[in-house]
């Protein structure tokens, strides 16, 4: 069978040996699944929500295990870890709440003629198994915006986490075990990639709510058929800076959201437009913050930026800003790396149609643009085929509500990054980044479907 070793990106650590699961393995959870969600239907409600009470508090207990495994097999900084498992309680008290109230409604039939004097009760009821793959980025807190609201539906849930997470992965269903999540309601499982078309294919599975880039996304529809699909994918998020803007709140939202986690975020800050009044202002004041943070082992608190996820990762980071630089664009700090390190990079005069800015670029890299008028602000960020989330920092009303009608994007934070997420908040973007909406109460019901009782 198939083998995988998972790596510490900071010490190349070899962490395990894992074997791929094989057709048996695979067709073994189905199987229990296929029992767990006669299983879900024996739950109430009222069952479910404390099962996911205790998991959350079970999350907070095991904050630092979790947190140092995460740090361990993705290389998150310790303190963006802890941050994940405070994200990844809240998440699992959202669905615990919202398990208790799954509110369907009663409709009047004599809301038009003819008269027939019926009634129609409308509830949600899950769709049976549902396929929940996970990138590497959130081990933690994107398996919960999965697992949680599925579980809270009714769903029974095969969670497919990247090979690099398995630990963590395995990890979060024990503790969903050990909170009382019957064995038969979720089942962990980790294909190699080229068996996963059969599985999104096969028809016990009614829904698959993936999170990760869009060639996988690609893959899975196209295996998918007349199934489900929630898709959270990647993002070219803008970061706008208008001349009344507070400089310093702006300098600490892009260090913030996109040099922590290495800038390894879908809804991460990938490029600034700055207005000409304030760009010298900014970039000066952004370059001198960047140059102090400190950059290394993840294990150390003092560390703000860690290493990217791999080898890999970091040679097309490193190549796109090479590339970048080989057609005039201006290094104003960083590119330096050694070995999955890459410094915080501020680059400045990048051309439009650079790899850098027209790709998703998924680490420590920040390209600054500058401009005259929001025109060209709303043309560029409406060009890319992502459209995930946007932050503008103004003090103008007429700005903000300007870019929130214009702008392609599925979210715009004022006075704050793209990267602003609250767990209970709709998530998720339009075109290429993605189709559907998490957060958890949304979650809840793109795992479930409308029945209607006439009487
Ligand atoms: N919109 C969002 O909320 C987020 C989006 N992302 C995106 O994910 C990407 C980075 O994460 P990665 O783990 O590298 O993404 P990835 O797309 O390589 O993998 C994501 C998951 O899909 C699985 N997978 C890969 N190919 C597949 C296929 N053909 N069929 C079924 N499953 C497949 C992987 O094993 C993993 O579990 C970036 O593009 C990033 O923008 C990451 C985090 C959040
Ligand atoms: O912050 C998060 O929710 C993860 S991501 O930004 O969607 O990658």
């Amino acid at each position: 069978m198939a083998s995988y070793s998972v790596i510490n990106p900071w010490n190349d650590e070899c962490l395990g040996e894992y074997v791929y699961a094989d057709a048996g393995a695979v067709s073994a959870s189905l199987d229990a699944l296929r029992r767990g969600e006669l299983i879900q239907r024996s739950l109430a409600a009222h069952e479910r929500a404390d099962i996911l009470r205790r998991l959350a508090e079970l999350l907070k207990t095991h904050r630092e295990e979790l947190a140092m495994l995460i740090t361990a097999e993705i290389g998150k900084t310790i303190s963006d870890a802890r941050v994940e498992l405070d994200r990844a309680f809240n998440t699992t008290i959202a669905s615990a709440e919202e398990a208790r109230q799954i509110a369907g409604e009663a409709l009047d039939s004599d809301a038009y003629p003819p008269t027939r004097e019926r009634i129609g009760v409308v509830v949600w009821r899950p769709l049976g198994t549902v396929l929940c793959i996970t990138p590497f980025n959130f081990p933690l807190n994107i398996a919960m915006h999965k697992l949680g609201p599925a579980f809270a539906a009714g769903n029974a849930v095969l969670f497919k986490p990247g090979p690099q997470n398995t630990a963590s992965a395995r990890r979060l269903v024990e503790l969903c075990y050990e909170a009382g999540m019957p064995p038969e309601t979720l089942q962990l499982c980790i294909p190699d990639v080229p068996a996963m078309a059969e599985l999104v294919a096969h028809p016990q599975i009614k829904a698959i709510n993936f999170t990760g880039g869009t060639a996988a996304a690609n893959a899975i529809a196209k295996a998918a058929g007349f199934k489900k699909l929630l898709l959270e994918l990647g993002g070219n998020d803008p970061l706008i800076i208008m001349p009344d803007a507070d400089i310093d709140a702006a300098v600490a939202a892009a260090i913030n959201q996109r040099f922590a986690t290495a800038g390894q975020r879908c809804t991460a800050t990938k490029r600034v437009f700055v207005h000409r009044e304030v760009y010298a202002r900014f970039r000066d004041a952004l370059v001198e913050k960047t140059r102090t943070l400190a950059v290394g082992d993840p294990t150390l608190e003092t560390t703000f930026v860690g290493p990217v996820i791999h080898a890999a990762a970091a040679d097309e980071i490193s190549g796109r800003i090479e590339d970048a630089l080989s057609r005039g664009a201006v290094l104003a700090c960083g590119h330096k790396r050694e070995g999955n390190l890459l410094w915080p990079t501020v680059i400045e005069e990048v051309p439009d149609d650079a790899t850098l800015v027209v790709e998703e670029t998924f680490g420590p890299v920040l390209p600054l643009r500058q401009f005259d008028h929001l025109d060209e602000v709303v043309e560029l960020v409406n060009a890319s085929p992502f459209g995930l989330q946007a932050g503008v920092f103004t003090q103008d009303i007429r700005v903000m509500r300007r870019l929130f009608d214009e702008l392609e994007v599925g979210l715009l934070a004022t006075n704050d990054g793209p990267g602003f997420r609250a767990e209970h908040f709709p998530f998720g973007g339009v075109k290429d980044s993605g189709i559907g909406r998490e957060g958890v109460k949304y979650a809840i019901r793109e795992m479930s479907y409308q029945k209607t009782l006439v009487i």
